[in-house]
């Protein structure tokens, strides 16, 4: 594999292509959890190719598994200001209003086994942006919801990027293209291990002809001339 892009602080980026193409692993390559054998990775401007995960200024977010089962939603939160889970009243209460402006405040003190899937990430994602990483990965975080709590939840990461100081620049795995629309400013698409096509949305989705794209898309390629 051998990725080669660029994305603009601030941006948000979905990358797309089928399944095997590499995109998991380009963010495992940017949050540290693999070494490239060569090039370069540079965050913010600085080089951060043989950083540690926890040195790198990034929040990710799974499709599961980004709660801890033994604590609640308000400490499930707090966790992300204080990692060693000493809550003191300050972060809980930081924690509460985080739950209170994703309009949870009442699954304070539910586990994350008494939450739907959605509330679960819902909280995950107020997690996310409480700790204000400029960096963002998203790895497939909406895949098992529907398409309408899909759509919620993009809606929320809007918000809460929009909300944010400083708006985070945000990767997003995605195996729903359409998802990109109206969200994402740029789409990439990966294929067998390299970024094959950059563009806007909607040159992407509506306009780019390459054949390896439309296959993707499940759509033929359109026949031009007469
Ligand atoms: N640690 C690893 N060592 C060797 N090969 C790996 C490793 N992890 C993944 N691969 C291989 O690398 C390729 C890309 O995997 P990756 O998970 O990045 O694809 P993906 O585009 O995220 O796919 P999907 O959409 O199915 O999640 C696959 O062929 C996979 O088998």
């Amino acid at each position: 594999m051998r990725f080669d892009i660029h994305v603009p602080e601030g941006e948000w980026l979905a990358l797309i292509g089928p399944s095997g193409a590499g995109k998991s692993t380009l963010l495992d390559l940017v949050a540290g959890f693999l070494l490239p054998e060569g090039g370069t990775l540079r965050l913010l401007g600085e080089d951060y190719t043989k950083a540690e995960p926890a040195e790198r200024p990034i929040g990710m977010m799974f499709q599961d598994n980004n709660l801890f089962a033994h604590l609640t939603a308000e400490e499930n939160i707090a966790i992300g200001l204080e990692p060693r889970a000493r809550f003191s009243h300050a972060a809980r209460l930081q924690a509460r209003e985080a739950l209170a402006a994703i309009g949870l405040e009442d699954l304070a003190n539910r586990r994350p086994a008494e939450m739907s899937g959605g509330e679960r990430q819902r909280v995950a994602l107020a997690r996310l942006f409480l700790r204000e990483r400029p960096i963002l990965l998203l790895d497939e975080p909406f895949a098992a919801l529907g398409p309408a709590l899909r759509q919620d939840m993009l809606a929320l990461v809007a918000a809460l990027r929009e909300r944010a100081a400083a708006p985070p620049t945000i990767v997003m795995v995605t195996h729903h293209p359409e998802d990109a629309r109206g969200f994402a400013d740029r789409i990439a698409f990966l294929d067998a291990g390299r970024i094959h096509l950059t563009g806007t949305v909607e040159h992407i989705l509506d306009h780019e002809q390459d054949p390896r794209l439309r296959a993707y898309l499940g759509q033929a390629p359109r026949v031009t001339g007469s």
